[in-house]
């Protein structure tokens, strides 16, 4: 809200608190992607402050406090009310406790005042809790060195004991802290999709971070296009859904399955290929597993039909060489790609008509409609994504860097490639505009009828000139069917092996409008090999895959990485596999491994350097503008 000054006064005092404003070291900037559903490790990643926290317990604290204090301490911080019942049930008497209690405050202020310290007072106000404002800047403020003041600073401590505040005042500070420690998040896409609760990804940021961005990841645009009414990116949606066994997820978001269920149980078998896989490893229970295993097969030739139906709506998508119904066997024991036959394995085509294989049986028809008409009306899915949407974009250019999900869709010599539909060409940085103009238009009238736009969302999701995807083509029906697991390669477009050139990164930089000696590029979607360096292009790409999705370890063998931007550069965090939370709290493991500093400013960053600094000088000028014009008509008067 625009605030309104009435008198020159209020105006110079406005101009004096942003020019201060401008000389603060810029806050911490922390960039997350791939998080996959995995909530109890990006809440753990949130909570520790990407490795941050950590630091500046160390950098406050070493010397004082034993490196076993300075790790409960850490935890306390994180973990407020699980830790705070442990020590509880640890202390031999009330005495002990009251003693821990006033410690600990003096500790929590002290961590408190130093991540602070690069805030104004208004913005620190807004992040502790109403209830507490008042006694946490009495104390936040206090000046340690007065001693006539120091008995009133204990007596404040002393009462919050005594009147059994002192468990919800801890967790409230613990609470301002972790909000602090980081003042702004990025979200490289993909908090969707195989991990099991990417719905309370969404409420926590909701309700507990306040200034953040996402740029749409490829599994996002499943669920954005689904509460848009695509049928297609729904179908795939229910499809991993099922094959992650998550399918309980659609029911939190009050999506009814039973029909589904029933008609999936009645025309389906389980069979090897649609085996469900497990987000822990722990064993699904069978009853679970057979549907999974059904559903996902029903759901499978669907999509696959509905595909047949959407590429041939568009010649310009270039994908008929993913149309391979009409190209199986009249026994179905073969199916012919790239002009190769190979054996099918686990076939289940019992519902595609060899006459028509792409038309849905009147039965499915009504199943797709039925579901992605609950898709549109879910109100918490809508609210959900209407929150990705307005927070989030196809790319962000943010300080002079450029982040986005996948790719920038390139030839082999790096020149962008172009795309024209409906008779308009797009490449590179008008290819994601035109991509995020039709999403934002689709999202904003959701409709079940199949049409351009969201045959575009879903083509968002698999198309060879999707930035989000940056693949040639997805397998997804090799491997299902088809044994041979070169049929399951996804070729990757050029800009995967090009982005470890300099030039490369500074052409692209161009083309966003980014100056490339100052810029960087940070991409998330490719899980970084373990020997791999996320540091690409001489230090202006980094690429920082979270890994937090369980079933990938396997391909990470580290948990992944995290990247921080404070005022004195940028740190490449790298994180180890998170278990459960469960045992991160009672281990005490901090999941961070090492932290990686890439570049180091010799002059320390202010927010007059940034991008809200130039909004703020904007303003500046105007207010001053306004001044002398006061001062012009009073001098006139005069
Ligand atoms: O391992 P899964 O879950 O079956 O998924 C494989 C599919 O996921 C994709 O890699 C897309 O997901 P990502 O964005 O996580 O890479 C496809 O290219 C591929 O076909
Ligand atoms: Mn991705």
């Amino acid at each position: 809200m625009e605030k309104i000054f009435t008198t020159s006064n209020e105006i110079k005092s406005e101009i004096i608190n942003l020019s201060a404003i401008l000389n603060l070291p810029k806050g911490t900037e922390a960039f997350v992607s791939d998080i996959h559903g995995e909530y109890d490790e990006f809440a753990h990643i949130l909570r520790n402050g990407s490795g941050n926290t950590r630091q500046k317990i160390s950098e406050l604290f070493t010397g004082r406090l034993t490196a076993d204090s300075q790790k409960k301490l850490a935890f306390l911080i994180y973990y407020p009310s699980e830790i705070l019942k442990q020590t509880k049930e640890s202390m031999p008497d009330e005495a002990s406790l009251s003693q821990w209690y006033i410690d600990t405050f003096n500790e929590l202020i002290e961590m408190l005042r130093y991540t602070s310290s690069k805030y104004t007072r208004s913005k620190v106000r807004k992040a502790i809790k109403d209830d507490f404002v008042y006694i946490t800047e009495e104390l936040l403020y206090a000046d340690s060195n007065d001693n006539a003041k120091y008995k009133y600073y204990y007596e404040v401590m002393d009462s919050i004991v005594r009147l059994g505040m002192a468990d919800s005042f801890i967790i409230s500070t613990c609470h301002t802290i972790q909000r602090l420690v980081v003042d702004h998040l990025h979200i490289i896409g993909d908090v969707y999709d195989r991990g099991p609760h990417p719905d309370y990804i969404i409420d926590h940021l909701m309700k507990r971070w306040g200034s953040l961005d996402f740029q749409w990841g490829n599994h996002d645009i499943l669920w954005i296009g689904s509460a848009a009414g695509s049928k297609l990116c729904m179908a795939n949606l229910i499809r991993i859904s099922a094959r992650y066994n998550n399918l309980r997820l659609l029911t939190n978001y009050g999506i009814g399955l039973s029909d589904l269920r029933e008609f999936a149980e009645k025309n389906y078998k389980p069979l090897d290929s649609f085996k469900p896989k497990s987000d822990t490893g722990a064993k699904i229970p069978d009853d679970d597993a057979c549907y999974d295993n059904c559903v996902q097969q029903a759901i499978a030739i669907m999509q696959f039909k509905l595909e047949g139906q959407a590429i041939q709506r568009n010649p310009e998508f270039q994908m008929s060489g993913r149309m391979l119904l009409d190209k199986l066997s009249p026994d179905r024991k073969t199916v012919e790609i790239d002009g190769k036959k190979y054996p099918v394995i686990d076939g289940c085509f019992q519902l595609v008509d060899p006459d028509d294989p792409y038309k849905l049986t009147d039965e499915e028809e009504k199943i797709l409609i039925d579901l992605s008409q609950q898709f549109i009306d879910a109100p918490k899915l809508r609210y959900h994504m209407a929150y990705m949407m307005n927070n989030g974009s196809m790319y962000l250019k943010y300080n002079g860097n450029l982040l986005l999900h996948g790719c920038v869709p390139v030839d082999e010599e790096g020149k962008m490639l172009s795309w024209t539909v409906d008779g308009k060409t797009y490449a590179g940085k008008s290819l994601f505009d035109f991509f995020e103009k039709v999403l934002k238009e689709g999202f904003q009238k959701p409709s079940l009828v199949d049409c351009k736009k969201s045959d575009i969302i879903w083509y968002l999701w698999t198309g060879k000139m999707s930035p989000l995807f940056g693949k040639l083509a997805m397998t997804t029906f090799e491997r299902y069917f088809v044994e041979d697991t070169q049929t399951h390669h996804e070729v990757k477009n050029p800009y995967y092996s090009l982005r470890k050139e300099e030039w490369f990164a500074d052409e692209l930089l161009k083309e966003f409008g980014l100056d490339p000696e100052n810029g960087h590029i940070i991409n998330g979607h490719t899980p970084v090999k373990l020997g791999h360096s996320p540091i690409m292009a001489n230090r202006k790409i980094f690429v920082i895959d979270g890994g937090m999705s369980k079933p990938y370890h396997k391909t990470t063998g580290i948990g992944g990485y995290t990247l921080l931007s404070n005022s004195y550069g940028f740190q490449l965090v790298t994180h180890e596999p998170f278990t459960t939370r469960k045992k991160a709290i009672a281990d005490m493991t901090d999941v961070v491994s090492t932290k990686r500093v890439i570049e180091q400013s010799v002059k320390r960053t202010t927010v007059g350097d940034t991008d809200i600094g130039a909004s703020l000088k904007k303003q500046i000028e105007q207010l001053t503008a306004r001044l002398e014009a006061i001062d012009k008509n009073q001098t006139i008067r005069v």
